[in-house]
């Protein structure tokens, strides 16, 4: 499946236990020249508190076979392929899907502002850092943090296309300042309720789109007065539409869309990865 190119593969456990998955085993499946590839691989198993109305558990490996807590676009993935609205469990909490005709709404939760909640090492104002190399490379200065389930780091500048994410999207991302990683934004205003945004994910690197990263900038945005909600948030891939007022939850909205259903060996992937 997919969501605005950003791909995935989903394994359905639901009703049919698979294997325990493993970091060797998600990377293996989601290598592009000898897998299936994908950005993330989201695995959908039962919950665990299905008497509190919670339909099932996502879970979400990105392709480098770290395990996340958010993933918008795999969300909303998820929402059409369930295709009925539902409460489900993710690492960074319980989200809202409603599917819709060609894609999905889903409620993201509320964003966090905090540093511990990011999180960063050491405290900071995350609507201001004042954090050093390579962080403040001539217009990417005074980057933003948000959480939105997963953590992200937000850069305003005069032209998303220009900035050279490919290089500082990687060295960003591991910077001691992120003890879990970070997910690198890059966006320009494009008008008063409109962004465009590049993104360099944690663990997956440059992808045409990120549901998260939409919400995160969006929030960043709004929050400095830059845009109002809601705002269209242009990617590489496709555009989102993110709500959001203060104190409240993400509402993002968005299409999905699936590309094929298939089957494979566990073994080979499973246990040929461990070796
Ligand atoms: N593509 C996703 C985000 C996937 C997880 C992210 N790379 C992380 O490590 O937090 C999205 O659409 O939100």
């Amino acid at each position: 499946m997919h969501g605005l190119g950003n791909d995935f593969v989903v394994l359905d456990a639901r009703e049919h236990p698979l294997p325990p998955m493993t970091a060797a085993a998600a990377r293996a499946l989601a290598d592009r020249r000898t897998g299936i590839g994908c950005d993330q691989l989201v695995l959908l198993e039962p919950s665990d508190a299905p008497q509190a109305g919670h339909a099932f558990r996502m879970r979400i490996f990105n392709a480098d076979g770290s395990e996340v807590e958010a993933c918008g676009n795999a969300a909303r993935a998820v929402a059409l392929l369930h295709g009925e609205a539902v409460t489900i469990e993710t690492r960074g909490g319980l989200i809202a899907l409603e599917p819709l005709d060609g894609g999905a709404r889903v409620d993201m939760g509320a964003p966090r502002f905090d540093w511990e909640a990011i999180p960063l090492a050491y405290a900071m104002d995350t609507a201001a850092m004042p954090v050093g190399w390579p962080m403040d490379q001539g217009e990417l200065a005074q980057p933003m943090a948000v959480n939105v389930g997963n953590p992200h780091v937000i850069f305003f500048v005069d032209d998303a296309d220009a900035a050279a994410l490919e290089t500082l999207g990687p060295v960003i991302e591991h910077d001691p300042l992120f003890p879990e990683r970070v997910n690198v934004n890059i966006a320009s205003l494009a008008g008063p309720d409109h962004l465009k945004l590049r993104v360099w994910e944690r663990g997956a690197g440059l992808t045409r789109a990120c549901g998260t990263g939409a919400c995160a900038t969006a929030v960043a945005g709004i929050r400095q007065g830059l845009v109002h909600s809601p705002v269209r948030v242009s990617l590489p891939g496709g555009d989102l539409v993110i709500a959001w007022t203060e104190g409240g939850s993400i509402l993002m909205n968005g299409p999905a869309a699936e590309s094929f259903r298939g089957s494979f060996d566990w073994d080979d992937f499973a246990l040929g990865a461990e070796a």
